[in-house]
């Protein structure tokens, strides 16, 4: 049974579309089915799989039901897409008035979800419709924490928002992990974070943190995941060992 993660935090620039291409490519080079749904009108995830942003039809299509689902759907050898658009954009504002309004992503994903073993969805940078559709399609939430900035205050206001779905329209919704990204372990500042958002997420922390690689930054432009870009980059060994971690932690 697929199972679907929401890759998200608030917080801007933190590494959730990095993190969510990279461990899509990951996965379906290890053999897994994937679908990532780019779920921030952003689009960057789109480019990131190598898809087309200015693609005519996306998941905001298919939400307010102008296509089917699967018509939305591109196949890509790093894994299948929802792409985003720009349509996207006003989705948050458009979707207020329709029915089931933070349900309109589970049912679109529904569709489809028997296809595959994982789907990811990249959130945008806010708690709001479209993030709260995300936490209600999902089984469990990965968050990505940069290692270089105190992040624990926004991490509260999402676990509350999390608590909030659980209890009212969402109780399947879990913590998969958090994954420390943009870590540089010399500095001090990484290390004590990483000490708080463990403190803070017991158990829940995963042991591969993402280090800082400029590889990982330039790989987006060539519409390449890292593993496709540059393989031998630290950048590509850690998000190749993170893949293998969570799928191990999934399998347990
Ligand atoms: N480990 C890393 N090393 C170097 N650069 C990185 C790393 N992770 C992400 N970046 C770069 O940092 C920027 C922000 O990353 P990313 O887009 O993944 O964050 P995000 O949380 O999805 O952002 P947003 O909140 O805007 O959607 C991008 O330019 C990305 O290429």
């Amino acid at each position: 049974m697929a199972k679907t993660i929401a890759i998200v935090n608030q917080k801007g620039g933190v590494g959730k579309t990095t993190t969510c291409v990279n461990l899509a490519a990951a996965l379906t080079e290890a053999g897994q089915r994937i679908l990532l749904c780019d779920f921030d009108p952003q689009a960057n995830s789109t480019s990131g799989m190598g898809v087309d942003k200015t693609v005519s039809k996306g998941i905001y299509d298919a939400l307010i039901g102008e296509v089917p689902v699967e018509d939305a759907l591109v196949h890509t050898k790093y894994g299948d897409v929802l792409p985003s658009n720009k349509a996207l954009a006003g989705a948050g504002i458009e979707l207020i008035g329709m029915e089931r309004r933070e349900f309109l992503l589970r049912d679109a994903l529904d569709k489809v979800k028997d296809r595959y073993d994982f789907l990811f969805i990249d959130c945008p940078p806010s708690l709001e419709l479209l993030t709260l559709n995300a936490l209600c399609a999902a089984d469990a939430i990965l968050v990505p924490v940069q290692g270089e900035y105190y992040a624990l205050e926004g991490l509260s206001d999402l676990m509350n928002t999390v608590r909030i779905v659980r209890r009212s329209l969402n109780p399947r919704l879990e913590l998969d992990g958090v994954l420390l990204t943009m870590f540089d372990g010399r500095t001090n500042l990484a290390l004590q974070v990483a000490e708080e958002v463990k403190h803070y997420f017991p158990g829940k922390v995963y042991a591969t943190v993402i280090p800082r690689n400029v590889r990982l930054s330039e790989a987006p432009s060539h519409g390449k995941p890292i593993t496709a870009y540059d393989r031998t980059s630290r950048g590509a060994e850690a998000y190749t060992a993170f893949a293998a971690e969570f799928l191990k932690k999934q399998s347990a």
